[in-house]
């Protein structure tokens, strides 16, 4: 029979042997934890054992002998096109999926991240190897569901702690349909996507798949070419009305902003993250949202001050109609991009776009506006780019991704355009870019006058 000790140390540190050396006072707060972590019968047990201990426990072993394994493993295999195959332990949903995967290199959002639709057609990797321990709440969804089909992490937290959780990362994985590996070597994984570039893998918690098939699923799938701009999109156009709280405003100089608003933003919808929503709305931009194969026909008989392109997954290049929209609307409003958008009106201006090696996804990437030498830290999640070779005279690379050189951002000034590759909108953040949202507006408000 497996001691009660040994589960824990098999399950998590977090939960386990340090705590079961606390003195008693601390293991009576952490009782209800026991109990809703391993069962009412386990914490009884639990608690009587502490109890005889003095104040002090030394060695707890308490025999679960008729309670059902408090923790149920399924496992779980990560097979790569490569030939590689990761073991792993299951969490949230069960099945087989497809995708690219990807490494995200940020220490905080995974919630975000998460709810971020350009991840459609991927998984993530987390290199922050402790996720799930602030849970999820009802606040920082950056869209109302999860478009990406699994995540990778080396250790799912079995203890959330925060005032706002609603759910645990597991609980959530599983309502939104995610399949969850754990116990993962995401550093090793990680490795191997750097040296190689992104691979196309199969995440499986099916034990009767064979490696051998999943290998040759994963061969025969890939991200490149495959429009998934309309299939995240929304499908009719709506308002967007709810405004920036006071608890999301970060920028004193919004207030500024505000007082020359409303300005009407048209968005196209290619996986559009709420927080970009947020920020437009606290620059005083009131927004009419548009699907992403809406026609910029019909955009521009709404007269709107200026047209916003928003993020999105997968290959840009995939998109024609996009392209096609933006063109019409170029040099007739001010134009915004951010991500996909910034390669959408790349394409449009007349550039070219390529995939990365392993693209960017973190939250601590160094920028440099070219204008002025100021370095940004920048939220970033792409594996396509600009290839700045291909753009027409006119098109000054306001900004460079100071660890690759790649283009980062643009300024088409006589289309009243500009763009950038990364997230100016980053929640949690950093919040270095914010002032594009700005330049947007100032744009708009020049051809006011
Ligand atoms: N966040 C985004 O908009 C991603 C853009 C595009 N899917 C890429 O991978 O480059």
């Amino acid at each position: 029979m497996q001691s009660l000790q040994t589960k824990l140390q098999g399950r998590s540190a977090a939960c386990g042997v340090a705590d079961l050396h606390a003195p008693c006072s601390r293991q009576l707060i952490f009782a209800p934890v026991v109990e809703r972590a391993h069962g009412r019968r386990a914490c009884q047990s639990f608690r009587s054992a502490s109890a005889v201990s003095g104040g002090r426990v030394r060695t707890v072993v308490v025999r679960a002998s008729a309670a059902p394994s408090p923790f149920p493993k399924r496992d779980a295999r990560l097979v790569l096109e490569n030939g590689s195959v990761w073991h792993a332990t299951a969490f949230g949903a069960s099945g087989t999926e497809i995708g690219e995967v990807v490494f995200n290199t940020s220490l905080t959002g995974y919630q975000e991240i998460m709810t971020d639709p350009s991840y459609k057609g991927q998984f993530v990797a987390f290199t922050c190897p402790h996720i799930g321990n602030v849970g999820i709440n009802n606040e920082d969804m950056e869209s109302t569901k999860c478009h990406l089909g699994a995540i990778i992490v080396r250790d799912l937290s079995c203890v959330v702690s925060n005032y706002r959780s609603k759910m645990t990362l597991d609980a959530y994985c599983k309502k939104e349909n995610v399949i969850g590996l754990g116990n993962v070597d995401t550093r090793a994984l990680t490795k191997v996507l750097r040296e190689t570039g992104c691979l196309v893998g199969v995440v499986t918690t099916d034990p009767t798949k064979s490696d051998e098939e999943l290998v040759s699923m994963a061969k025969s799938w890939t991200i490149v070419g495959k429009d998934l701009l309309s299939v995240v999109s929304c499908t009719e156009p709506y308002e967007w009305g709810k405004g920036t709280s006071d608890e999301w405003e970060f920028n004193g100089r919004v207030k500024l902003a505000k007082q020359h608003g409303p300005f009407h933003v048209v968005a196209y919808d290619f996986g559009i993250k709420t927080n970009i929503l947020r920020r437009l709305a606290s620059f005083g931009c009131r927004i009419t949202v548009v699907p992403a194969t809406y026609p910029a026909s019909e955009v521009l008989k709404m007269n709107p001050d200026g047209v916003f392109f928003s993020n999105g997954p997968g290959d840009p290049s995939a998109a024609p109609y996009a392209v096609e929209n933006a063109k019409t609307i170029l040099g007739k409003k001010p134009v915004f991009g951010i991500c996909m958008g910034h390669q959408v009106l790349g394409q449009a201006f007349g550039g070219k776009t390529f995939k990365l090696k392993f693209g960017h996804h973190g939250g601590n990437h160094p920028i440099r506006y070219m204008p002025t030498g100021r370095v940004e830290i920048s939220a970033q999640n792409h594996n396509f780019a600009v290839d700045p070779t291909t753009l027409p005279a006119g098109v000054e690379v306001t900004h460079v991704n100071l660890n690759d050189g790649t283009c980062a951002g643009m300024l088409y000034k006589d289309k009243k355009a500009i763009t950038i590759q990364y997230h100016p909108e980053a929640s949690p953040g950093p919040h270095d870019a914010d002032v594009c949202f700005e330049q947007f507006v100032d744009m708009m408000r020049a051809e006011r006058v």
